[in-house]
């Protein structure tokens, strides 16, 4: 496995533990943690492209290891009142939508190898990677979200160890802000996918 697909893989293996960091209270540590995935999310894509190894694997990989980070950071801070449930609720509801598209989106591939595979009656190589041409491109917008996304649950977390309580108005902010832009990511998603009814939505789904 590359280098940049082992970065992604650290960082989704270490949401449980950041997670129980922060259920036991090591704000300080969790928040560290949650930077320090932040930065790793910047270090695979940089690797990835550095050694010309873009691949399909590794462009669900990144998103899925920050979506899992994310979601079980900021529900284990909600559940300890740091950050408000509702916004904990469009995370997960935007990176449900997105995982659900993106399974429509694989079965819709497999399906189509079969029948070519079947038409010039192979036998079925719709597991090999000339099954999977294209690779996800994220929105500008979601990187920027994900990015805001890491900082809020960062600060939120360190907001925690230094007993700043939920009423911090630059937390408030944040909130609000990375709300909008959780939002807005997924609507333009939507509207991506709605754009290309039959196919595949080339602004996030590109040839490899
Ligand atoms: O959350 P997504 O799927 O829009 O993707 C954004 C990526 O996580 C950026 O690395």
């Amino acid at each position: 496995m590359h280098a940049a697909n082992l970065v992604s893989l650290a960082r989704l293996v270490t949401a449980p533990v950041i997670g129980g960091l922060i259920v036991n209270d090591y704000y300080s540590i969790a928040a560290l943690a949650v930077a320090a995935a932040g930065v790793s999310d910047v270090l695979d894509g940089y690797l990835a492209r550095k050694y010309q190894k873009v691949t399909t694997l590794g462009s669900i990989l990144d998103p899925v290891a920050d979506k899992v980070v994310i979601n079980a950071t900021a529900a284990a801070l909600s559940a300890k009142g740091v950050l408000p449930l509702g916004l904990v609720g469009v995370f997960l509801a935007r990176d449900s939508l997105l995982i659900l598209g993106g399974a429509y989106f694989a079965v819709k591939l497999y399906r189509e190898a079969r029948r070519r595979d079947a038409a010039v009656g192979q036998p079925a190589r719709s597991q090999s990677s000339d099954a999977w041409p294209y690779r996800v491109a994220p929105l500008f917008i979601s990187k920027l979200n994900t990015f805001g996304q890491f900082c809020t649950i960062s600060y939120a977390s360190l907001g925690a160890a230094m007993g700043t309580g939920d009423d911090d108005p630059v937390l408030q902010a944040l909130c609000w802000v990375v709300g909008s832009t959780t939002v807005l990511s997924g609507a333009l998603y939507a509207r991506a996918v709605l754009k290309a009814p039959s196919g595949y939505p080339s602004s996030i789904l590109r040839k490899v």
